[in-house]
């Protein structure tokens, strides 16, 4: 280690996208290793709307590990923490920043402390998986800083330890997450299927039904419905195993049709698996049923589907549609169903991608009022004002990147504090 100061501090900085899955991961084989009872697929969402920025350093001066997640100092006690801390940790080779003058020998790490910054800049434990993208942001970020030279499969099973959906946030585009047979976990980790430009007309509309923190979380959630439904045993064996290779070869041939129908059966199925859990679970809430009823007459009335919608574990709908006119289009049957209540501003009512604003021909909140009523709608008179919060417009995008502006660091460089 430099011996010449103790007042070193060196950082890394790395932004993660969050993932939703169009095949769902849903019930552990194994709790404390999070290996799931079947594979599951991914699409990446674009992290310029949705993502995870953490900033990581290392300093002598650090007297022990601390986080501080969205500006408030938590807590690294929890073995999910602990366990991707040390995972790292037993991987972190020599460093030396010349610039600096600092030498951190593989042994060093072992007593080195770290400090950890986060920001979602999106709700957390909202149902926007929060914990896919803040978990493969803090691996990512602390394998470079510490040169742990594994791969992004690896990593990826490192950030599985912290949430298992997280092990899909280490690649952009299409990722498929495979179960692994390994007792230990070893080979249980993600893959890429296709990057995001290999099918980059799609375009996805969250609808955010609620941003408030959900009742029963995935992990407790998915733990009742392992230990009651006997749908889940028939679903991890049966389902997913033909599922996964027909989204596959979808993803592989960009066929749309196919896409859909099995992204939005596996959802219906996560949910019904989630009904059949004892005691009950209901993520999904009138609105979430609404959106669903719009779009399945929507794709029968089109006589090809159009639009896909998957819902994770609450209420908010991720719909994806097959291009951006078909986007446009769902923008506008939206915003008819669900308008805004009369005091909010289109600006933060839909954010992400406002071009799609454009397409759809709504730039105004006066526009929104006098849209025509979609033919699904039976009752053109009821609209559903309020009932969605916001929209995000995006789309499939890339992996984590190592960001270099020192703007963008959420740690003071030469403190080591949050800024
Ligand atoms: N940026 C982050 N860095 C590290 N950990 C995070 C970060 N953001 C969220 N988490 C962890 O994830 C937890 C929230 O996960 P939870 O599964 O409840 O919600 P979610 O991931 O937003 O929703 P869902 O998984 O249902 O989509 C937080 O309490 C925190 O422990
Ligand atoms: C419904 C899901 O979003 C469940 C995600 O569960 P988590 O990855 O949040 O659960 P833990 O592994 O316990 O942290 C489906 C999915 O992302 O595949």
């Amino acid at each position: 280690m430099a011996e010449e100061s103790q007042k070193w501090v060196l950082m890394v900085t790395a932004q993660t996208p969050t993932n939703i899955a169009v095949i769902k991961y849903w019930g552990k084989r194994d709790e404390t290793l999070i290996l799931p009872v079947n594979d599951s697929i991914s699409v990446t969402l674009d992290p310029e709307h949705l993502c995870t920025t953490t900033t990581v350093s290392v300093s002598p001066s650090f007297d022990q590990d601390r986080m501080w997640l969205n500006g408030k100092e938590i807590s690294l006690s929890g073995g999910r923490f602990q366990s991707c801390l040390r995972e790292i940790r037993s991987r972190a080779t020599d460093v030396h920043d010349k610039e600096k003058g600092i030498k951190i020998t593989k042994k060093d790490w072992e007593k080195l402390n770290v400090h950890i910054a986060s920001y979602n800049n999106f709700p957390t434990a909202a149902g926007l998986a929060s914990s896919a993208a803040g978990f493969a942001c803090l691996v990512f970020a602390l394998a470079k800083l510490m040169n742990a030279n594994e791969d992004h499969s690896q990593l990826s099973a490192i950030a599985r330890r912290g949430s298992g959906s997280a092990c899909r946030s280490l690649y952009g585009g299409f990722v498929k997450w495979i179960m692994g047979k390994d007792e230990k976990g070893t080979d249980s980790l993600a893959v890429q299927l296709a990057d995001e430009k290999h099918w980059d007309e799609l375009v996805i509309v969250i609808a955010v039904v609620s941003s408030q923190q959900k009742e029963t979380s995935s992990t407790t959630g998915m733990r009742d419905t392992v230990e009651t439904s006997l749908l889940l045993q028939h679903r991890a064996k049966e389902v997913v195993p033909k599922r996964i290779l027909k989204m596959e070869e979808a993803i592989k041939n960009r066929d749309f049709a196919s896409f859909a129908q099995l992204a939005c059966t596996d959802s219906n199925q996560f949910h019904a698996v989630c009904l059949d859990t004892c005691p009950p679970i209901f993520y999904m809430n009138d609105t979430s049923h609404r959106i669903i009823s719009l779009v399945e007459k929507w794709n029968r009335a089109a006589g090809t589907p159009q639009v896909a919608y998957t819902f994770d574990a609450g209420p908010n709908a991720v719909l994806i549609a097959r291009n951006r006119e078909t986007a446009a289009l769902l923008v506008q049957k939206l915003l008819f169903c669900f308008p805004p209540k009369s005091d909010a501003d289109l600006n933060s009512f839909v954010l992400g991608d406002k071009s799609i604003l454009k397409d759809a021909g709504v730039e105004s909140l006066e526009a929104i009022e006098s849209l025509p009523a979609p033919p699904e709608i039976k009752d053109p008179s009821q609209r559903h004002r309020g009932d969605v919060s916001y929209f995000i417009c995006t789309r499939p995008g890339r992996g984590p990147v190592v960001l270099s502006d020192e703007s963008q660091f959420l740690l003071n460089p030469e403190t080591g504090l949050p800024k």
